[in-house]
């Protein structure tokens, strides 16, 4: 069985961050493992506090792990502070794993800041080189380009902005146009664009949508796929987690994962 780690937050309300990572690795068939970089008490509707991890002990977090049980993939999520992020792009540099896939986390769905801004600048210098994919929503992508996106040009223009910065490829995510029918991505890969898209599905419940996704991508290229089809599969399992989220808590319910989903299909499964 392939081994896949995520570095990222916990959301204790089990929607979002850690928690979502290891369920989407559940049903994917992989070995899911965790490196905690933050506790965040949150729920559905807000983020109440966040407590860092000391880089110490994400260090040696991420030292456990990789002298013992090398993961085919990483996914990084949450990264709270320029502190986080250097232990771990030391640690990566250091073990020098394949497939690691980057979620620039920054705010949490309802607006709560789960990066510190002025951090930003390390996560491009130190973070973002180390990603064989970088996977930014709108808002996420426009912070890191420096400029307001306003079409699909300036999604294209900030992707080109971010490889630059030293990633593979870039994942721009359209989760956050809600003015269209479809929820279009575009991978870049730094010589072609491509398009993923699956129609827009009318609900609130998306909590830990992005989490999701970018941990089904580490998940298939753990499991041996090739990047666009990573990427196809991962948009599929995104959707379906999102047409069956869950109605519960008082704001944005999440996104639900079971395997029987994943290696049938739904009509299979119920
Ligand atoms: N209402 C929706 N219907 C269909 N697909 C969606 C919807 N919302 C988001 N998506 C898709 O879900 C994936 C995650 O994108 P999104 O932009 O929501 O990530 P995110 O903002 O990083 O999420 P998070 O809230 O976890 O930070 C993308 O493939 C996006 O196109
Ligand atoms: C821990 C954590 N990571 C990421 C997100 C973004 O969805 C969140 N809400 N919480």
């Amino acid at each position: 069985m392939k081994k896949v780690l995520s570095i990222a937050g916990s959301d204790c309300s089990g929607g979002a961050g850690i928690q979502a990572d290891l369920k989407t690795f559940s049903a994917h068939g992989v070995f899911g493992m965790s490196v905690i970089t933050s506790v965040v008490a949150e729920n559905t509707f807000r983020v109440i506090e966040t407590q860092d991890v000391k880089p110490d002990i994400i260090e040696k977090q991420i030292e456990a792990v990789f002298e013992d049980l090398p993961p085919e993939a990483v996914k990084i999520g949450m990264l709270a502070c320029r502190e986080g992020m250097l232990a771990v792009a030391k640690k990566l540099k250091e073990w020098q794993p394949s497939n690691i896939v980057i979620d620039p986390v920054m705010y949490a769905k309802n607006g709560a800041a789960l990066m510190d801004p002025d951090s930003i600048d390390t996560l491009i210098a130190d973070v973002i080189p180390l990603a064989d994919m970088v996977t930014p929503n709108i808002p996420e992508a426009e912070k890191m380009a420096g400029f307001e996106i306003r079409n699909e040009e300036d999604i294209k223009k900030a992707a080109e902005i971010i490889h630059e910065m030293g990633c593979q490829s870039v994942l721009m995510k359209g989760g956050h146009s809600e003015n269209t029918n479809e929820a279009t991505d575009i991978l870049f890969d730094g010589t072609d664009f491509y398009y993923f898209s699956s129609p827009r599905i009318q609900t609130k419940n998306t909590h830990g949508t992005g989490c999701t996704y970018s941990s089904a991508i580490a998940a298939n290229l753990a499991n041996g796929l090739p990047v666009q089809k990573a990427v196809e599969q991962a948009k599929a399992y995104i959707t379906t987690a999102i047409t069956h989220s869950l109605d519960i808590g008082k704001g944005n319910g999440p996104t639900h994962h079971f395997y029987d989903v994943y290696k049938n299909g739904l009509q299979e499964a119920l």
